[in-house]
């Protein structure tokens, strides 16, 4: 087994790898890390005046050996110990194999240091970083950090305290979430991502769960040159009476998503039958419409009123639909959630998180995605800079393709379109939402170069061909070109 180009290691899966190494491969490992922390700095900067502050764990082991390689550069390095190994253990072995000076207390050296390297606490951080070690950290001019910055955690991108900002972070084997979540994202700077000779026995250990959302991670459905609408596939959305452009976006993004038909039902069916000519508009009720086994794929929410959302949802729902619930069909609290449950993928923004699932809003983002995940049995989209697309099985993709362009009114409307149009084409329900979202974002930053910043959102859909194209282009599993980090 190898790791997927795309998964990101927790703390618990980089400890797991750890642990599987043995002492011999540890030490390996952890030469293999502390070598390429010091080939990424020498890469970047020239030789200067360096501060390697190390922790007790093996973060700070690796610090011990980007010393020592930046010293046979010729660099000028301290070592500021800030608790030492504990005794006899493999780290104060690796970190004796350090010959140079070493200081307990900072004595100014930070503030006077042109580089400072952060190696305090990585993977193994278990409680908020103390006011004095957040304070020797800050005094840093220019901070480079190993694994991530001290203070961070790892899975979440929580800051257990006060966190300095790095201009450089090295990780090691696979990016871990928190380079890519907010707020530790903003913290990180550049992210480096070093192999460094990964036995298969170690790897074995690790059940990936967190994903990068780039092509690749998913595959579109494939143009055949025998298709036609119904094997491109049907979407339908439930028509709205009063808030009908969203439903018109929506709709209009389906159909540059690929959909083979896109159909509105009811609501003001006189303005949707004078709007685009490429639309079916049906004005029967809903329980006729669910009968046609054509139409499997709903979009339900976009422009609705509560009581529309309760004449068709239900119906929907026991109809044993795939169904997309946005919008007006994310209701409040806890009666929201049970009604909620038979869909496929909701499309909350964070606003509509908190009302629908109150304080586990207040978890971390990619914990809270997941828990909703798995209590309303559907794919969560949880919108944001860092879009998260978690599934009931625990699954998570943490999306980076994205502009502020997205910031739209109607943007959600657009994403909405363009996940029911791959859920027609046949995609399974995270995979079509993580491939709508990444679509998405591609068609927002190639929006927001081609008008100047501030497109208008018809401008999204008028991209999703081109996005669509890019898409292909990367998905070949052996083309990782464009990731959010560099590797070393
Ligand atoms: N597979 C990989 O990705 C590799 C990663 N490497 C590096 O290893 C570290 C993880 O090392 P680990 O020893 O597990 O953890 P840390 O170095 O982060 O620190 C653990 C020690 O720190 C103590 N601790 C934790 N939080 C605090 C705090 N806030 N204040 C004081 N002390 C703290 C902790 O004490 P406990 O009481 O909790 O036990 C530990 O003593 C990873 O980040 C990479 O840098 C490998 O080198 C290569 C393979
Ligand atoms: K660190």
């Amino acid at each position: 087994m190898t790791l997927h180009p795309l998964v990101l290691l927790s703390p618990h899966d980089s400890q797991s790898i750890d642990s599987a190494f043995g002492e011999d491969g540890h030490v390996r490992a952890v030469e293999g890390a502390g070598w390429a922390v010091a080939r990424a700095i020498r890469a970047r900067y020239a030789p200067c005046k360096t501060v390697v502050v190390c922790g007790p764990g093996f973060n700070g082991a690796d610090g011990y050996v980007a010393a020592r390689w930046l010293e046979v550069w010729g660099w000028s390095v301290v070592v500021l110990a800030v608790a030492a190994p504990k005794k006899d253990s493999l780290v104060e072995v690796i970190a004796r194999s350090w010959r140079g000076r070493t200081f307990s207390e900072d004595g100014g050296r930070i503030a006077n240091a042109d580089l400072v390297v952060d190696a305090v606490f990585g993977a193994g951080l278990s409680r908020p970083l103390s006011d004095g070690l957040s304070h020797i950290l800050r005094q840093a001019n220019r901070l480079v950090a190993i694994d991530v910055p001290s203070g961070v955690c790892g899975e979440t991108g929580r800051l257990l305290g006060s966190v300095k900002k790095a201009e450089l972070t090295i990780s090691f084997i696979r990016p871990r979430p928190a380079h890519f979540l907010e707020p530790a994202k903003a913290l990180c700077g550049e992210i480096v991502c070093a192999d460094i000779g990964l036995p298969a026995d170690a790897v074995n250990e690790v059940k990936p769960r967190v994903f990068l959302n780039e092509p690749g991670l998913w595959l579109l459905p494939v143009a055949d040159r025998g298709d036609h609408k119904y094997s491109r596939g049907v979407v339908s959305i439930c028509g709205a009476d009063k808030m009908t452009g969203a439903v018109r976006i929506a709709a209009q993004a389906a159909r540059s998503s690929g959909a083979g038909l896109v159909r509105i039902l009811g609501g003001d069916v006189a303005l949707y039958r004078h709007s685009e000519p490429g639309l079916i508009v049906d004005d029967v009720p809903i329980g006729e419409a669910v009968k046609d086994s054509r139409r499997q794929v709903w979009l339900c929410g976009p422009g609705l009123s509560n009581a529309e959302v309760e004449a068709y949802l239900p119906q929907l729902i026991s109809a044993g639909k795939t169904i997309l619930a946005d919008a007006g069909a994310l209701g409040t609290g806890a009666e929201a959630v049970e009604a909620l449950r038979g869909v496929s993928v909701i499309t909350p923004h964070m606003g509509e998180f908190r009302r629908l699932f109150g304080a586990l809003a207040e978890s971390p983002r990619i914990e809270a995605a997941r828990q909703a995940a798995q209590c309303v049995g559907a794919v969560v989209v949880l919108k944001g800079s860092d879009t998260i697309i978690a599934a009931p099985d625990g699954r998570v993709a943490i999306n980076q393709h994205a502009s502020p362009a997205l910031a739209t009114a109607g943007s959600g409307d657009t994403l909405a379109g363009i996940v029911s149009a791959l859920l027609a084409g046949g995609m399974p329900a995270w995979e079509a939402s993580c491939a709508a979202v990444w679509l998405h974002g591609d068609a927002g930053i190639a929006a927001a170069s081609e008008y100047g910043g501030w497109p208008v959102v018809e401008a999204l859909e008028k991209g999703l061909g081109r996005a669509r194209q890019r898409a292909e282009k990367h998905q070949n599993a052996k083309n990782y070109k464009n990731l959010p980090f560099a590797r070393l």
